[in-house]
C-alpha cells in the first residue's frame, strides 16, 4: 500500500533556494550520494564484525550507473539498507532538516563561497540535479520489507512496498532537464575522479573500479617503501617533478589525522604552487582550499590530509577559531619542523643539496610562526658567496673574530646579487670579510627577522657603505690630503657630478681601495623597500629618488691627480662614471657621453 505524507520542516520549499545558491557546485551531489553508499557498506561490515549481522557480507561495493535514455543516474550499494520506517526517520527528517539548516546558515552569512565546499549537503543535494529522486532499499534485517520512496524535492513524499531481492540501497535520480550534462558518462567519471578516487570501498562505473580503496596514507609507515611514496605522488600530480621528501602524518589523539605531506621542488615560483594539498574526510575528497587547516607557510607543500575531525560544515571564521583546527595546525607545524631537523642531522649533504628548494619555505615558516622559528633556527642555512653553507651558530663562530665593529656589534655582510655587486663583494673579501648570499624574494624580511632575533647583530648589504664604514673599527685612517685640499676635491666632484641626489664626501681610505665608491645607505633602501611593500607608514618614501653617498678616497693617487690636473672636472666626471658603470648605473645619454669622453681622453694621451 502506498503511503503519502508531508515532510515536517519549517521552510516551505527549500529546493529552489538550494538549487539557485549552489549553482556552481552542483557536482557535489555525487560525492554526497556515493559517500552515503560507502557509509552504508561500512556500517554492515561493522555490524558483521561485532556479530550483529550474521548473513553473508558478499563483496562490498558501490556502483554508479548512467542511463541516458531513461535520464537516470543510479547509485547502488550492498550496505545496511533501510526499512520504510528508517527512510522516514533518516531521509525525511534528518536529510531534510540538514538541508533546512544549510539554507538558514546561508541566509545568515550571505556569503556563498564561505559555505560551498564546507558544508556536506548530504542526501538532499540529489535535488540539485534531479527533478525526482527514488530510493529502493532493503534492510539487512531479514524480517523487513523492501521499500520504495519517491520525492520531487518538495515537502511531499510517497512511500510504498518494493521488490528488491538483495540487501542494500539504490538511489535513482531522475535528472532534471537543466542538468542533463550529468547524463554524460565523461562528466560523471570526472566527478568520481575528483571526489571518490580514494574512497575505502570499491566504486564501480562502466564496469571499472574507479578508485584506490587503500591509498598509502591509510597504511602504516613501516609497511611502505620510498617507491610507494613516490608512486603515490605521481598518482596525485602526474606532471610534477619528483618530491624532495615527505612526511607521513599519523595521529589519533587528541584528534584524528592521517596524511602525507610532500616537499615539492619550489624554487622561487611559489605562488604557482599553492592549493596543492587536498583535504579529505574519511577518504572523501572535500577541498583543495586548506587555508585554515594548514598553517599559511605550509601551503607550499603538496599532499593529502585526511581528518574526520575537521569541521566541514561551518563557516570559515568559525573554522579559524576551532580548537581542533588549531591543534592540527600546531601538530603539522611540529611534524614538519621535526622532519627537517631529522634530515639535517642525518644527512646534511642532502639537506644542503635541497636547500635552494626548501629555503623559501623554511624562512617563510620562521617569519610567520614563532614555534617553527624556535626549531628551525638550528637548521636554517646561510650560504656565502663561495657556496659554503653554515647554520646561524656556525656562521657566527666563523666571522666573529673579524666582523665585530668598535661597539662589539657583529656585522653580517650580504649581497642580493653577487654579479651586479661584484666590486663591493670583492672589496669586502679583500678585507677578509665573508659575504652572504641573500637573494631570494623572502630574504629582505628574513634579514629583518635575524636582526630582531640575534643579539648584537646587524646585517648590511655590501654596497651600503664604503668598506671602512661597513664594519667600523676603532683605528682612524690618516689622510694624505690637507683639510683645504679635501674641501677643494669635494667641490671639484660636486660640480662634475652635478646631482643633488649624490651626496659627496671625502674620506681617507686605503690607497688600495677604489678611488671613489657609490653607496646606498642600508636604512634608506630598507625604508624604500618597506614603502614599496606598502607598509610602515612610509608611503612617501617610495616616490623619492634614491639618495646615494659618493665617497671620494682621499688617499687614492687618482684623486691627488684630480686636484692637480688641468681638466679637473673632466677627470672627476670620468672617475664618477666608472664607479657608476661598475654598479650598472650608467645608461642612456650618460653612457654615450662617457664613452665619447673616454675616447677623447685616450686620444689625448
Ligand atoms: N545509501 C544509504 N544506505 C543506507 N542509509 C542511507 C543511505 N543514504 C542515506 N542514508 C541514511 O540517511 C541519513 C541521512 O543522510 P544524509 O546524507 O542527508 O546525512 P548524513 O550522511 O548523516 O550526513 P552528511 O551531511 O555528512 O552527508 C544517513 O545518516 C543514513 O542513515
Amino acid at each position: 500500500m502506498e503511503e503519502r505524507g508531508n515532510i515536517s520542516i519549517h521552510t516551505e520549499n527549500i529546493f529552489p533556494i538550494i538549487k539557485k545558491f549552489l549553482y556552481s557546485d552542483h557536482e557535489i551531489f555525487l560525492r554526497e550520494l556515493v559517500s552515503n553508499a560507502v557509509d552504508a557498506t561500512q556500517k554492515i561490515k561493522r555490524l558483521s564484525s561485532i556479530g550483529e549481522y550474521t548473513g553473508d557480507l558478499g563483496e562490498l561495493k558501490v556502483t554508479v550507473a548512467v542511463d541516458k535514455d531513461a535520464k537516470t543516474i543510479t547509485i547502488s550499494d550492498n550496505g545496511i539498507g533501510m526499512t520504510a520506517e528508517e527512510i522516514k526517520k533518516y531521509i525525511n527528517q534528518i536529510a531534510f532538516s540538514g538541508a533546512t539548516e544549510f539554507v538558514e546558515r546561508y541566509k545568515e552569512s550571505g556569503d556563498k563561497d564561505q559555505i560551498i565546499g564546507q558544508f556536506g549537503l548530504g542526501f538532499y543535494s540529489a535535488f540539485m540535479v534531479a527533478e525526482r529522486v527514488e530510493i529502493v532499499t532493503k534492510s539487512y534485517r531479514d524480517e523487513t520489507e523492501p521499500a520504495h520512496w519517491t520525492c520531487d524535492g518538495s515537502t511531499e513524499f510517497a512511500i510504498a512496498p518494493a521488490h528488491k531481492e538483495t540487501r542494500g540501497t539504490n538511489v535513482i535520480l531522475n535528472v532534471a532537464s537543466d542538468s542533463e550534462e550529468f547524463l554524460e558518462p565523461v562528466r560523471i567519471r570526472t566527478i568520481l575522479d575528483k571526489y571518490c578516487k580514494f574512497l575505502p570501498v570499491p566504486v564501480e562505473f562502466e564496469g571499472e573500479i574507479i578508485n584506490n580503496p587503500n591509498p598509502i596514507w591509510t597504511k602504516q609507515p613501516s609497511e611502505l617503501k620510498d617507491e610507494d611514496y613516490k608512486e603515490f605522488y605521481t598518482e596525485l600530480y602526474p606532471m610534477s617533478e619528483p618530491p624532495l621528501f615527505w612526511i607521513h602524518l599519523n595521529v589519533d589523539y587528541p584528534f584524528n589525522l592521517t596524511g602525507i605531506l610532500y616537499f615539492p621542488k619550489i624554487k622561487n615560483e611559489f605562488e604557482l604552487q599553492r592549493n596543492k594539498i587536498q583535504l579529505y574526510s574519511r577518504q572523501v575528497f572535500i577541498t583543495d582550499e586548506v587555508k585554515d587547516v594548514v598553517p599559511e607557510f605550509l601551503m607550499l607543500l603538496h599532499g593529502i590530509i585526511d581528518s574526520p575531525d575537521i569541521p566541514l560544515n561551518v563557516s570559515r571564521s568559525f573554522l579559524q577559531a576551532d580548537s581542533s583546527v588549531k591543534k592540527i595546525n600546531t601538530y603539522i607545524t611540529k611534524k614538519v619542523a621535526d622532519k627537517l631537523a631529522e634530515i639535517f642531522k642525518k644527512d646534511r649533504t642532502a639537506f644542503e643539496t635541497n636547500w635552494d628548494d626548501i629555503s623559501v619555505f623554511v624562512k617563510y615558516g620562521m617569519l610567520s610562526d614563532d614555534k617553527f622559528y624556535e626549531k628551525a633556527k638550528d637548521f636554517v642555512l646561510l650560504q656565502n658567496t663561495s657556496g659554503k653553507y653554515y647554520t646561524l651558530e656556525e656562521y657566527k663562530t666563523q666571522v666573529e673574530a673579524n666582523q665585530k665593529d668598535k661597539n662589539e656589534q657583529l656585522v653580517l655582510l650580504y649581497t642580493t646579487d653577487a654579479d651586479k655587486q661584484h666590486a663591493y663583494v670583492e672589496a669586502a673579501e679583500n678585507r677578509g670579510y665573508d659575504v652572504l648570499k641573500l637573494d631570494t624574494v623572502i630574504d629582505s624580511h628574513f634579514i629583518g627577522m635575524l636582526e630582531q632575533k640575534l643579539e648584537k647583530t646587524t646585517l648590511k648589504r655590501v654596497d651600503s657603505e664604503t668598506i671602512d664604514k661597513l664594519i667600523e673599527k676603532d683605528e682612524a685612517k690618516e689622510s694624505v690630503l690637507s683639510d683645504t685640499e679635501k674641501e677643494d676635491l669635494k667641490k671639484v666632484y660636486e660640480e662634475a657630478i652635478d646631482n643633488k641626489n649624490m651626496m659627496v664626501e671625502v674620506a681617507p681610505m686605503s690607497p688600495d681601495d677604489a678611488p671613489l665608491v657609490i653607496t646606498l645607505p642600508e636604512f634608506m633602501r630598507r625604508m624604500k623597500d618597506m614603502s614599496r611593500a606598502g607598509g610602515g607608514g612610509m608611503m612617501f618614501m617610495g616616490d623619492m629618488p634614491d639618495t646615494y653617498n659618493v665617497t671620494i678616497n682621499a688617499n687614492h693617487p687618482l684623486n691627488q691627480r684630480v686636484l692637480k690636473a688641468e681638466e679637473k672636472g673632466k677627470l672627476a666626471r670620468q672617475a664618477f662614471d666608472l664607479a657608476l658603470l661598475s654598479q650598472n648605473m650608467l645608461s642612456g645619454a650618460a653612457l654615450t657621453s662617457f664613452v665619447k669622453r673616454s675616447f677623447d681622453l685616450m686620444t689625448k694621451e
